[in-house]
């Protein structure tokens, strides 16, 4: 860790000298190894330290649009910095990738509302990668990897973004010319939020319905050069620009497309799923949803995102609470730092747990895809489903407790958390826009909850079920008696899946209650809430079960100390969440008055235990105080010096009288009204 130099807060170092375990073995275990961290902490220095950054200047007071150009010149700087360092390194693929991972913190201090690139090096590279064919690659990869072309992935219109079935821009096959010409029919057709649109690319993914021989085959992926590429002028029939001001992503660039007679060529529309011969024949692919799978990726990559959100929020809040002192505790003596409060423990601990076992999701769930896309390679599609539904559902659960969390942990910065230097309110609108892009919340529940329903059936009627759901078929083998409570952490795992199949029970008994004078669509939409509250449970028992498994293996390869830390952490995952479920779990579980004190004070007990260890723990996370950017998190934990120094770079305060005095104020308190 690139540690500040100034003298560390004594409050903090007191908390630090407590320590009883190593905390860099903790640090190695969350980046995958000592060796992933060296490559960690020399790539982030190797970009931050570059003065051509500027990183003095604080792009937060600057307009929409001098932020927006700020951010691209600082991209250039990294990116150019990337080649060469990839250059450094080997040159290979896996370098690239690499540096690109560790670049994802790096970038977001350097661009905090934003990177107006990010879709080139991630959903457009991606979909290029995955969905061409061999010839297709070769034409294409090499420019892309280059920035010879830069690109988006434009898929939602203003009129649709969940049911992407119904999009709207078509694309029209005339065999006679070998191309397509893409329309954008009606208001509602025109692509709408894609990032980096705007201003910044020159060509995207388009997805388009697809029309040949008079007949619509659905919606494929087409790469569409958008501006000329000395110019950056839209090309003929080619209406683009930015959406405007949003609630974050300032300068990612989202924008809006409209097409008019655009042509493009043949060899333009992603072969390697569906295919279209010249003269015009369409042959479906082995499954239709193959041409989703770039939000798959993405949605798996979105848990480590959410780990990182919570982890980054948490050392914030947590650094603070051991430096802030106020409101004895104890009449006669002195004010407390307020950590001491159990109520900010409770605020913050649970928050440090998530960011662990989200990680722990985050590792399986890579691994999970790996393994079924090289099935996917070989032509078995058998587990797509089962990737599908777990990626939707986990997206949803992590970053709507990603956005809860950041956002209690900012509350738990009382009112000096509602300052941007702070540092919150950046990691919380990049959560809250996480619930929304890649697939809103609800909508991904819903499709989490099709698995769920569909796993009922086929557990009902004695078929297989994959591991996840094994579950499913305890709750049907109790024959409605309820699970037996007991307190250990597989007796809260057993709690949890008993709700969630309960839940599930419940959702499929309403959708076959109205099934009897409804349509099943409409039943099915009537226990919507069921359902995404069965789904919900899901995820939690996915996390739960998951982060009992990679716990157990940890605990075995790390030093006694480590490990004891790890299960406290496990520990007060599972606490927390069994008492935040105790509705769903009374419904379904024989648990006791009694045993639900008892969890209440294993709860106490698990935040007196964690309480010497936090400190090491956000350290572990290991941000740097580049990265973490914020006056109330700094390592040094230094906060009322932060702060005074942060307000006095206030544009206002950059001057004694401001002008308005003279112009308005003052003729205003001379008026007498
Ligand atoms: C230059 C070098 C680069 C190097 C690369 C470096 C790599 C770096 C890697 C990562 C970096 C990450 C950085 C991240 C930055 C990301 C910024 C992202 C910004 C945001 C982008 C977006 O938001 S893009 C738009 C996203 N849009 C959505 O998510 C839309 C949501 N809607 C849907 O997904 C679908 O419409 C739907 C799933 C909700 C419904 O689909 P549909 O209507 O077609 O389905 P049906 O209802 O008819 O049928 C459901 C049926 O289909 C099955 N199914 C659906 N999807 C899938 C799938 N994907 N796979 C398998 N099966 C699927 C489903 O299970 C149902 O099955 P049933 O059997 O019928 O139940
Ligand atoms: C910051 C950001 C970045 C984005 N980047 C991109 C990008 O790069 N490329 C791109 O193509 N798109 C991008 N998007 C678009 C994004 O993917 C969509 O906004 C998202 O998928 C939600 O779709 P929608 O806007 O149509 O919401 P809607 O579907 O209109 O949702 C509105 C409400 O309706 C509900 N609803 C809709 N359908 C159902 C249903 N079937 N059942 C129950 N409830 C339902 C939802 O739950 C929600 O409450 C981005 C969006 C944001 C916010």
């Amino acid at each position: 860790m690139s540690k500040n130099l100034s003298i560390v807060n004594k409050d903090l170092k007191e908390e630090r000298d407590k320590i009883n375990f190593n905390v860099e073995e903790f640090t190695n275990w969350f980046y995958g190894g000592a060796e992933k961290v060296k490559e960690k902490k020399y790539i982030e220095n190797y970009f931050l330290s570059d003065k051509d950054l500027n990183l003095e200047l604080d792009t937060s007071y600057l307009s929409y649009k001098d932020k927006y150009e700020e951010a691209v010149r600082r991209s250039i700087v990294v990116y150019k910095k990337l080649y060469k360092l990839h250059n450094e390194m080997g040159g290979t693929h896996e370098d690239f990738v690499k540096i690109m991972e560790n670049l994802r913190f790096t970038m977001g201090a350097i661009n905090p509302e934003g990177n107006p690139f990010v879709l080139h090096f991630s959903m457009f590279a991606l979909t290029i990668m995955n969905m061409t064919n061999d010839e297709q690659k070769a034409e294409w990869l090499p420019r892309i990897f280059n920035c010879n072309i830069l690109g988006t992935y434009a898929q939602t219109e203003l009129g649709h973004g969940t049911y992407i079935q119904r999009l709207e821009t078509t694309a029209t096959y005339d065999p006679k010319t070998k191309e397509f010409t893409l329309n954008s029919p009606t208001l509602t057709s025109y692509k709408w939020w894609p990032g980096n649109l705007g201003h910044t690319v020159d060509h995207a993914i388009v997805m388009a319905q697809l029309y040949s021989q008079g007949k619509c085959h659905g919606i494929q992926p087409f790469i569409v050069q958008l501006r000329d590429s000395e110019t950056h002028k839209p090309l003929p029939g080619i209406d683009i620009g930015d959406i405007g001001n949003k609630v974050g992503f300032q300068t990612v660039n989202n924008g809006f497309l409209g097409f008019k007679n655009v042509k493009v060529p043949y060899k333009n529309m992603l072969m390697k799923n569906s295919k279209l011969l010249e003269d015009g024949t369409f042959i479906k692919p082995k499954n239709a949803k193959l041409n989703y799978g770039t939000m798959v990726i993405i949605r798996v990559h979105m848990i480590i995102d959410a780990a990182c959100r919570i982890a980054k929020a948490t050392t914030i809040a947590l650094r603070y609470s051991l430096v802030r002192r106020q409101s004895p505790i104890n009449p006669n003596e002195i004010e407390p730092k307020i950590i001491e409060h159990i109520t900010q423990q409770n605020k913050i601990f649970p928050g440090i747990a998530k960011a662990v076992v989200f990680k722990c999701m985050a590792d399986y769930l890579t691994k999970l895809h790996l393994s079924i896309t090289q099935e996917g390679n070989t032509g078995n599609l058998a587990r797509m489903p089962e990737l599908h539904a777990l990626s939707c559902c986990l997206k949803a659960v992590c970053t709507n407790e990603d956005a809860k969390t950041v956002e209690v942990c900012r509350l738990s910065c009382g009112g000096h958390g509602f300052l941007r230097s702070a540092g919150l309110d950046d990691v919380y609108r990049n959560s809250t826009a996480a619930q929304t892009y890649e697939g809103e919340n609800t909508v991904m529940l819903l499709q989490a909850a099709r698995f769920l329903i569909k796993s009922f059936n086929e557990a009902r009627n004695g078929g297989s079920l994959t591991e996840g759901v094994k579950y499913l078929f305890d709750f049907i083998g109790r024959n409605g008696k309820r699970e037996i409570f007991d307190n250990s952490i597989n007796g809260i795992l057993r709690a949890i899946q008993a709700a969630a199949a309960g839940r599930t029970y419940i959702a499929w008994k309403h959708i076959e209650d109205d099934k009897r004078h409804n349509s099943i669509e409409v039943a099915t939409n009537l226990a919507g809430v069921h359902l995404t509250k069965a789904a919900e449970l899901h995820g939690y028992v996915c996390l739960l079960q998951v982060g009992i498994e990679e716990i157990e293996k940890i605990i075995r390869n790390v030093s006694p100390a480590l490990g004891l830390v790890f299960k406290n952490i496990l520990e007060l995952f599972a606490v927390d969440l069994i008492l935040n479920k105790i509705g769903d779990v009374i419904q379904h579980v024989d648990i006791s008055n009694e045993d639900i004190e008892k969890l209440e004070k294993q709860m106490e007990t698990l935040f007196k235990f964690f309480r010497t260890s936090a400190i090491g723990v956000v350290d572990g996370f290991d941000f740097s105080d580049p990265i973490i950017d914020s006056t109330l998190g700094s390592y040094d934990g230094n906060v009322y010096e932060n702060l005074i120094n942060a307000a006095r770079k206030s544009p206002l305060n950059q001057e004694d009288v401001n002008r308005t005095f003279h112009l308005y104020i003052k003729p205003f308190m001379k008026s007498n009204l």
